[in-house]
C-alpha cells in the first residue's frame, strides 16, 4: 500500500476455538493476504480446543471457584493452573520456528501463570472473590492467546504488537452504570470505543494484536455483557477506528437458514439484517454476540462472518442496508453482479431460487436448555399488581425471560435453565406469594425469523400444522410485536427433529418445476404439506 494512513482500518475478531486451532493458519492464510491493501487490527478470545466448554474461559472459571472450595492442603487450585501453563507452552512450541521468539513466550507465559497462582492463593487466604477479580482472572484468558497470536505473526514475518485493553475503562466510569436498569449506557461504550480507536491508531505499521477481554467494566464484564464479550470488544474497536468492516472469523461459512450441524440441507445466508441477526443470536444461533449488532450497525459499519478454513468464501454481511450489501457496497469483499446478456438457464434458476429465497422466511433456530415457569394467581378477582410482582420478583433474582405468554391471571415464561438449585428454591419460594407456580424442565425454544414475515399471511398456520404433523406437542407460543419472529417452546428432546420439519416445510427452497404456475409457494406448500412430511419413526 502506498498511502497507509489513509487506507481504512480493518477489523478481524478470531474466536476461541480458531486461535486454539488455527494461529498459524491465521497468520500465514489470512492476515498476510489483507496487510497487502488493509490497516488490519485483529482482536482474539482466549484459546480453545475442540469446544467453547473445553476452552480456557471455562478452566479459568473453574479453577477461581476451587480456589474458595477446595480443602486447604488439596493442590487443586494449582493442578488447574499447571494444566493452563501445559496448554499454552504447548501450543506455543507447536506453532513457533524461531527459538528466541519461543522462548521469550514461554518466559510471558510461565509469568502469567504464576500471577494466577499467587492471585488464586490470595483469594483463598481472604476467602473471598469478587466479581471484579473474577473479570481479571479470566481477562488472563485473552492475554496469553493474544501474546501467542502476536509471537505467530512475528515467526510468519508480519510486523506485530501485543495490546491488552484490561486498563482501557477508566475509574471514574463507574457513572456509566444507568442506574434505573443497572446497565451499562450508550456514553460508556462511545467513549470506550473513542479510547479503543485512540490507542490502536498509533500503531500503524505493525499489525496490532488486541485482548477482546476489556474490563472490569462497571457492575462486571462477566455479568453485564456476559461469556462471548469478546465480538462486542471488537465492535467497539472497529467503530473507534472508524473501520470499513469487522470482520468475525468462526468455523462455519457464516449464518445458515439453520444450524449446518443439525440440519443437512441448511444453506449458508449471504446477506442478513441486523434484526434478523439478533434475533438469531438471541434464541440459539450464537453467531455474533447480541450487544455486537447495536454498536456497529449505528455507525453503518457492515458485519462479515467468515470461516478460518474457508478464507475464500464470501461468508455472511450483516449490513444496515441488506440490497446495497448485495450490490456489494461497502463491503470489503464485492459480490459482484453478472450482465444479464451473460448469465446461462442455470443462472436463470439460481435468479428463480433467489426470488422464492425472498419471499420465505429468513432462518429457523432452536434454543436449549429452557425451562418453563408457570404461574397462576391465586387472587379471585383481577390483580393489576400480579405481573409486577412476578416481575419485581424475577428482577431481584436477575433472571432474564426469554419468552412469555401472559392471561390476566395466568404467566408462562421461559427463562434459561441454569439457576442453582437453591436459587431456583428460592426464586419458586418468592413467586408462590403471587399464585400456584409449576415448572417444566428439559424443554427448548424453536424460533422462525425474517424480515419479511410481517407481509407473510399464513406462515405461523403453516409453522405450527408442520409441527402438528410431525407430533411435536407445543407447550407454549408467543410473537414479538415486531413479528419478525415466531417463537414456541418444545421438548427438548423434539428439537432436532422440529428443527429439520420447519426447515423443510418453511424454508427449504423448492426446485422451479416443482411449483405449478401462478401459485404463490405458500399456496403448494399448503397443498402439499401432508406429502412434504414423511411418516415416522424419525431417525434424528
Ligand atoms: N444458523 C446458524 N448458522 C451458523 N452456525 C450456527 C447457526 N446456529 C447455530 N450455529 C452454531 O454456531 C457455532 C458457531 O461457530 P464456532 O466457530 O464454533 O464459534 P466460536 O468462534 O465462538 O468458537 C457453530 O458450532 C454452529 O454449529
Ligand atoms: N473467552 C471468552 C470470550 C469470547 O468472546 O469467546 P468466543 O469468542 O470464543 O465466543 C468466552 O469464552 O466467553
Amino acid at each position: 500500500m502506498s498511502d497507509k494512513d489513509s487506507t481504512p482500518w480493518l477489523v478481524q475478531k478470531y474466536g476461541g476455538t480458531s486461535v486454539g486451532k488455527f494461529a498459524v493458519k491465521i497468520a500465514k492464510d489470512i492476515v498476510s493476504t489483507y496487510i497487502n491493501d488493509h490497516k488490519v487490527a485483529i482482536v482474539c478470545s482466549a484459546r480453545s480446543g475442540s469446544t467453547k466448554s473445553h476452552g480456557t474461559t471455562n478452566l479459568l472459571l473453574r479453577a477461581s471457584s476451587e480456589a474458595l472450595t477446595r480443602p486447604e492442603k488439596s493442590n487443586g487450585t494449582s493442578g488447574g493452573v499447571n494444566l493452563l501453563q501445559d496448554e499454552h507452552i504447548f501450543a506455543a512450541r507447536s506453532s513457533i520456528r524461531d527459538p528466541a521468539i519461543l522462548q521469550e513466550l514461554e518466559d510471558e507465559i510461565e509469568r502469567d501463570c504464576e500471577w494466577l497462582r499467587n492471585f488464586l492463593f490470595a483469594a483463598k487466604i481472604i476467602d473471598e472473590i469478587s466479581l471484579r477479580s473474577r473479570d481479571s482472572i479470566v481477562g488472563l484468558g485473552e492475554r496469553l492467546a493474544c501474546k501467542i497470536m502476536t509471537c505467530v505473526l512475528k515467526d510468519q514475518g508480519i510486523d506485530a504488537e501485543y495490546i491488552s485493553l484490561e486498563d482501557i475503562v477508566p475509574p471514574s466510569a463507574s457513572d456509566d452504570l444507568d442506574t434505573t436498569t443497572s446497565t451499562l449506557t450508550q456514553s460508556f461504550y462511545n467513549h470506550i470505543a473513542a479510547a479503543m480507536g485512540d490507542r490502536i491508531s498509533q500503531c500503524t505499521a505493525r499489525v496490532p494484536v488486541i485482548t477482546g477481554f476489556f474490563g472490569p467494566v462497571p457492575g462486571s464484564l462477566l455479568r453485564q455483557i456476559g461469556r462471548g464479550y469478546t465480538d462486542l470488544a471488537s465492535a467497539l474497536l472497529a467503530v473507534g477506528l472508524n473501520a470499513s468492516e469487522l470482520q468475525i472469523w468462526k468455523e462455519v461459512d457464516g449464518i445458515f437458514t439453520a444450524d449446518p450441524r443439525k440440519v443437512a440441507t441448511a444453506r449458508l445466508i449471504p446477506v442478513i439484517s441486523p434484526d434478523e441477526a439478533a434475533e438469531l443470536t438471541y434464541y440459539g444461533s450464537e453467531v455474533v454476540h447480541p450487544f455486537t449488532m447495536e454498536q456497529v450497525i449505528q455507525r453503518k459499519i457492515p458485519i462479515r462472518i467468515k470461516n478460518v478454513e474457508n478464507p475464500q468464501g464470501g461468508g455472511t454481511v450483516i449490513h444496515p442496508d441488506p440490497e446495497l450489501a448485495l450490490g456489494g457496497l461497502n463491503g470489503v469483499v464485492d459480490i459482484p453482479e453478472e450482465p444479464a446478456s451473460q448469465k446461462s438457464p442455470h443462472d436463470h434458476s439460481l435468479a428463480a431460487a433467489d426470488e422464492q429465497r425472498k419471499r420465505l422466511p429468513t432462518a429457523v433456530t432452536i434454543k436449549e436448555k429452557i425451562m418453563v415457569l408457570n404461574v397462576n394467581s391465586n387472587r379471585k378477582s383481577v390483580s393489576h399488581g400480579f405481573l409486577a410482582g412476578i416481575f419485581g420478583t424475577l428482577d431481584r433474582f436477575g433472571v432474564v425471560v426469554d419468552l412469555i405468554s401472559t392471561s390476566e391471571v395466568h404467566v408462562s415464561m421461559a427463562i434459561e435453565d441454569g439457576l442453582g438449585k437453591k436459587v431456583l428454591d428460592q426464586l419458586v419460594a418468592e413467586l408462590r406469594k403471587s399464585g400456584t407456580v409449576s415448572i417444566h424442565r428439559d424443554m427448548a425454544i424453536l424460533s422462525l425469523v425474517g424480515k419479511q414475515m410481517p407481509n407473510m399471511v399464513g406462515i405461523a398456520g403453516r409453522m405450527f400444522q408442520t409441527l402438528a404433523q410431525g407430533n411435536v406437542n407445543i407447550e407454549m407460543i408467543s410473537q414479538g410485536a415486531s413479528e419478525i419472529n415466531i417463537s414456541c417452546v418444545i421438548q427438548a428432546r423434539e428439537a432436532v427433529k422440529a428443527l429439520n420439519l420447519i426447515h423443510l416445510n418453511c424454508l427449504q427452497i423448492k426446485p422451479e418445476g416443482a411449483r405449478g404456475r401462478g401459485q404463490s409457494p405458500f399456496f403448494q406448500a399448503k397443498h402439499s404439506l401432508t406429502t412434504v412430511i414423511p411418516v415416522g419413526p424419525w431417525l434424528f
